[in-house]
């Protein structure tokens, strides 16, 4: 049995996520939102899992690092800066950072990579997601991870192809660009496609949620595996052994 905490335990994530440690036989450690004292929730726990806002990520990793504990982040919406910060915190404790945890899109974020090394740069990338109208960061983190195994297929670098809101005389597309679409609207959990379109032939793989339990299952598998792992960052692949 682990002892979890999470942090944004109110939210539509940390609801789904109490379920799913209580399905599991897991012992849930409390939860910390804005305002409450993430140190004091570590204190507690064996792992914490984080799906709340970038705003709080600093002060996240700084409990974990500081309580000795690994941490799982779901929240998306992150920038470099993040990304620069998990990397600094990961040399100290064992974090698992990823914009989906859901085995579903951690298979297809497999097959997108290899379907992007064998289809050369004549087949362009679109990757379309939709999401329920509450969310607040675009593209979804999911979008933005198929796009990074997209461009580890292809081997060029995702920030210097990305193409992303297109609006207006936009000009012709980019030979070799990764496009992304974002679509918001109703209580839609997450579809993500990625279309490779050739010359009068596409090929589209795509992944719907159904509900967020996916998500949460997700998660509290990540972290029952991050304990007891040594210091480093890790993603859903290690944890499926995809
Ligand atoms: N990786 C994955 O598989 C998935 C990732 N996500 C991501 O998880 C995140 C949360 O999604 P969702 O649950 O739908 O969002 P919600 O808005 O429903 O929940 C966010 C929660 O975080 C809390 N919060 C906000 N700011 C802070 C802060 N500074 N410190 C601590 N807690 C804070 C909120 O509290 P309050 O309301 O009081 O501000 C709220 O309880 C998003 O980034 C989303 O994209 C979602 C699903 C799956
Ligand atoms: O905000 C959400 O709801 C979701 N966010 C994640 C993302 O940004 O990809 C994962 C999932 O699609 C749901």
């Amino acid at each position: 049995m682990t002892t979890i905490g999470i942090i944004g335990s109110k939210g539509r994530m940390g609801r789904a996520l109490q379920q799913a440690i209580a399905d599991a036989g897991h012992e849930y450690a409390g939860g910390a939102d804005e305002g409450d004292d993430v140190g004091a929730l570590a204190a507690k726990a064996d792992v914490l899992v984080d799906f709340s806002a970038p705003v709080a990520l600093s002060a996240n990793l700084d409990a974990a690092v500081s309580a000795g504990i690994p941490m799982v982040i779901g929240t998306t919406g992150l920038e470099a800066s993040h990304h620069a910060a998990i990397d600094t915190a990961a040399q100290k404790t064992a974090i698992l950072q990823t914009g989906n945890t859901s085995l579903g899109v951690t298979l297809l974020a497999h097959l997108v990579e290899e379907a992007a090394a064998k289809l050369g740069d004549d087949w362009d990338i679109e990757i379309v997601e939709m999401h329920h109208r509450m969310k607040v960061d675009a593209p979804s983190g999911t979008a933005l991870l198929l796009g990074e195994a997209a461009a580890n297929g292809r081997d060029i670098d995702l920030a210097a192809k990305s193409e992303r809101g297109r609006d207006g005389q936009t000009g012709a597309r980019e030979r070799g660009a990764i496009g992304f679409a974002s679509l918001r609207g109703g209580t839609v959990a997450g579809d993500h496609s990625v279309t490779f379109a050739g010359d009068e032939e596409r090929i589209t793989l795509t992944h719907n949620a159904e509900n967020r339990m996916i998500f949460a299952r997700g998660a509290v598998k990540a972290a029952e595996w991050l304990v007891g792992k040594d210091a480093g960052r890790y993603a859903m692949p290690d944890v499926l052994d995809l």
